[in-house]
């Protein structure tokens, strides 16, 4: 059995905060020290490593207390951050290590890799890219993490950056779409726990890739992994690849 490490749960009465204290709970190699939601200050120094699944805000305010004291290390699953908010996260990681990612499943880490290959062998002046997401009623943030994710993906594949390649929403008079863009759409409905598409589509043919996942349990398992993984290492910012080892350095 590996070492005992103590863990913190950030946004412990949400839903994703009690899959996560599912999950740590059946390890005998885990103990919880710390469960917090809004309003409740942690003694964070009670952690090796705290999994917060809360709002932007508080993921940003929980990152800038952990790097100002030097720890515990983080696993961020968050979604709906600005681009201010990633550029303190990031500076946050200078001083500890930090695992932030959209979606922990293991599935959509390997679709990941698939949507880069394909965009990169289907040329944009033919192929369309669409990119479709359906979640639950309570989701706040829109596209989903994941969707963004994806997106940034496919525009690596192209050798390009998402916000370049982002088209606007399709609403009203339109007109044809533009060659290249990648496009977003949206569903909130019932209790959806996540599905992702990603549509490769040219005048003769469309290539469809997608997942679903099941229960949000999934999640949890993968952030936990994730907690396990980044609590001894350097400072920096990981992410999921990271963790599966399907980046190399
Ligand atoms: N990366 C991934 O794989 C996944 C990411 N997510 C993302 O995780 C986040 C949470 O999702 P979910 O669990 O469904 O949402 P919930 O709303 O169910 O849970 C969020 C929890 O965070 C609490 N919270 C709010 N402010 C703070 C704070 N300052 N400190 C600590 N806790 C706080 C909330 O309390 P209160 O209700 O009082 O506001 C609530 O209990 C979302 O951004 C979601 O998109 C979700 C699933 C998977
Ligand atoms: O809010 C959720 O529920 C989910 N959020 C993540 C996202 O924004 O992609 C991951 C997952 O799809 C569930």
């Amino acid at each position: 059995m590996s070492a005992i490490f103590h863990a913190g749960i950030s946004g412990a009465r949400g839903r994703m905060g009690r899959a996560v204290s599912a999950v740590l709970d059946a390890r005998e190699d885990v103990v919880v020290a710390a469960r917090f939601d809004r309003g409740e200050t942690p003694d964070v120094s009670l952690c090796d490593v705290i999994i917060d699944f809360s709002t932007a805000e508080a993921s940003v305010e929980l990152a800038r207390t952990c790097a100002a004291r030097g720890g515990p290390a983080l696993v961020i699953g968050s979604t709906g951050l600005s681009p201010e908010q990633e550029g303190e996260i990031l500076k946050a990681s200078e001083k500890i290590a930090i695992v932030r990612s959209g979606n922990f499943s293991l599935g959509v880490n390997i679709l990941i890799g698939l949507v880069q290959h394909a965009a990169q062998r289907l040329d944009a002046a033919d192929w369309d890219i669409e990119i479709a997401e359906a979640h639950h009623r309570r989701k706040v943030d829109a596209p989903s993490g994941t969707a963004l994710m994806l997106g940034e993906a496919a525009a690596e594949g192209r050798g390009q950056d998402l916000p370049d390649l982002r088209a606007a929403p399709w609403d009203g008079i339109t007109g044809p779409r533009p060659v290249g863009k990648i496009g977003f759409s949206s569903v909130r409905a019932g209790g959806i726990v996540g599905e992702h598409t990603v549509m490769f589509a040219s005048d003769d043919e469309v290539l469809t890739l997608s997942h679903s996942a099941i229960d949000r349990a999934l999640f949890a398992k993968g952030a936990v992994a994730a907690a396990a993984w980044v609590r001894s290492r350097k400072p920096g910012l990981y992410d999921m690849q990271d963790v599966l080892g399907f980046r190399q350095a």
